[in-house]
């Protein structure tokens, strides 16, 4: 891992109204590893994606990308630096099959021309095991294969930031390991990942390191061990899978 963080946050907050759903956080991610973000619902994990992919903007803060001040970039533009990320509910183009959702993403998120958009559409499918659907219009698809078409859609944008909202949440003890199983591949590949995640054992089985939100600020960072053995976190986790 290089010394220079590929992500970083510095005190960023954002509100809705009266409510701090963001509060001076400040993180770093560094490249090639995978950071898990941990935190009870609502805690305000999902803005946390939002204020790094540009779907919302910081009302105060920086962040910066491979060294450069993002903070102003809108959507695409973080998209086309290497951003790609996944939604909590997973967002295709129903209608269209598989393999044109992930043509779309790869021309219009990675801004790859046709031929390329093909060719990665084509490496993506086998990768995450959606090949045998690649014709299947993605409004038919299973859940798990609804989920690993959002993580192929952020793939094919061939992102070195790939930010995951709850990927396993939803699917069976079975299922969530496969999708483990792909991420551990992806990340062999050198991807740098942040995965929210509610299912902690799924997630524990892959993060480098761990960052714990409540009420929108950090209640704890670090090694995996060392956060989940921290009592502030079990307090605040009681209750919850582990
Ligand atoms: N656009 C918005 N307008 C007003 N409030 C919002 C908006 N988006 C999120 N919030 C509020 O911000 C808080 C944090 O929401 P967020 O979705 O980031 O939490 P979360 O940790 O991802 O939750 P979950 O684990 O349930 O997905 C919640 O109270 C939510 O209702």
């Amino acid at each position: 891992m290089s010394s220079t963080p590929l992500l970083t946050l510095e005190a960023v907050s954002k509100r809705y109204g009266a409510l701090t759903v963001t509060d001076n956080i400040s993180l770093s991610v560094h490249r090639g590893e995978t950071l898990g973000i941990l935190g009870p619902n609502g805690a305000g994990k999902t803005t946390l994606f939002n204020l790094i992919s540009g779907d919302v903007r910081a009302d105060a803060g920086r962040i910066a990308y491979e060294d450069r001040d993002i903070t102003a970039l809108k959507p695409h533009q973080r998209c086309r630096a290497g951003i790609g990320r996944s939604y909590q509910v997973p967002q295709p183009f129903g209608h269209m099959s598989v393999f044109e959702n992930l043509v779309t993403a790869a021309c219009f998120g990675g801004q790859q021309p046709e031929k390329e958009a093909w060719h990665t559409a084509v490496e993506v499918l086998e990768k995450t095991g959606l090949k045998v659907h690649a014709n299947q219009p993605a409004g038919g698809l299973t859940l798990l294969n609804r989920k690993r078409l959002e993580l192929a859609r952020a793939l094919a944008t061939r992102p070195s930031l790939l930010l995951l909202d709850e990927i396993a949440g939803g699917l069976t003890e079975h299922e969530a390991q496969e999708l483990v199983d792909e991420l551990r591949r992806i990340k062999a590949e050198g991807v740098t990942m942040v995965w929210i995640e509610h299912v902690v054992h799924a997630l524990l089985s892959i993060a480098d390191r761990l960052f714990v939100i409540n009420f929108g600020a950090k209640l704890a960072e670090g090694l995996p061990q060392d956060v989940m053995n921290d009592p502030e976190v079990q307090r605040v986790y009681m209750g919850m899978e582990a």
